[in-house]
């Protein structure tokens, strides 16, 4: 599992006068769980765009282990992304015509890694997010049983990391409470990295590490005290 080491990023847009994001530098642990948090527009979703490498910097390194993905074609960052994160998006993109099983099934399949034992795996995860009814079609799913799905999916490879935005944006307390409490300890089974980005008071108190951005920038990178690693 690969340690995060970020030095010197700096990402700006057409139009903005600062930079969107501007970070000297952030470490992160192999198998720490943070929660990225801070008010719309801080930067955020930059900042998971460029450790996920959906987005590459004009400037800074991103290391995961000893590979710079900002250094990395498209190509190979669309390899490196699928065999080593685990991505939960906020609106999901599931296919409302498949069922939750093919859901969770079709990036192993367009990977042609679907062997027996991922299809094992891909039920016991849905059994493990609570979804019993495998063949069920995506469209006739509640928001936190989509939600549930996106998250088998995300960890169906067992990525050494885990990247969730907002992953309980759309859901009530006690949805949100469990679909945060499944994705902390399907991590943790992994030893995943788990990286959250999240507005919700609940699941930023079950997250061991706090990063605050403010306009773009590290305002806070706190240890929350009595919270399990
Ligand atoms: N592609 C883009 N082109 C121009 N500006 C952008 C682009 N993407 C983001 N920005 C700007 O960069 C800043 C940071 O945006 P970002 O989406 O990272 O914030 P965020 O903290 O994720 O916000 P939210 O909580 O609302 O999702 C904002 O000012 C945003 O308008």
């Amino acid at each position: 599992m690969p340690d995060l080491e970020v030095t010197d990023l700096c990402v700006r847009f057409a139009g903005l006068a600062a930079p969107a994001l501007d970070v000297p530098e952030l470490k992160v642990s192999a198998g720490e769980m943070l929660a990225v948090v801070g008010p719309s527009g801080s930067g955020k979703s930059t900042l998971v765009n460029m450790l996920t490498g959906l987005d590459t910097p004009a400037r800074g390194a991103i290391l995961w282990g000893r590979t710079n993905i900002g250094n990395l074609s498209e190509a190979e960052r669309d390899h490196w992304r699928g065999r080593n994160v685990g991505l939960v998006p906020q609106d999901f993109h599931l296919f409302p015509g498949l069922s939750a099983i093919n859901n969770v099934l079709l990036p192993a399949r367009l990977a042609r890694i679907a062997s027996r034992t991922t299809v094992d795996r891909a039920h016991d995860l849905l059994q493990a997010v609570g979804l019993m009814r495998p063949n069920q079609p995506i469209n006739t799913m509640s928001r936190g049983e989509m939600q549930r799905v996106a998250i088998a999916r995300a960890l169906l490879r067992q990525p050494a990391i885990v990247v969730a935005d907002e992953p309980t944006a759309s859901l009530d307390a006690d949805n949100g409470a469990a679909v945060s409490s499944l994705l902390i300890l399907l991590a943790r089974q992994t030893g995943s990295t788990l990286i959250v980005v999240t507005h919700d008071e609940a699941l930023i108190r079950l997250m061991p590490r706090h990063l605050v951005l403010r306009n773009g920038r590290i305002f806070a990178d706190r240890v929350a005290e009595g919270v399990l690693a």
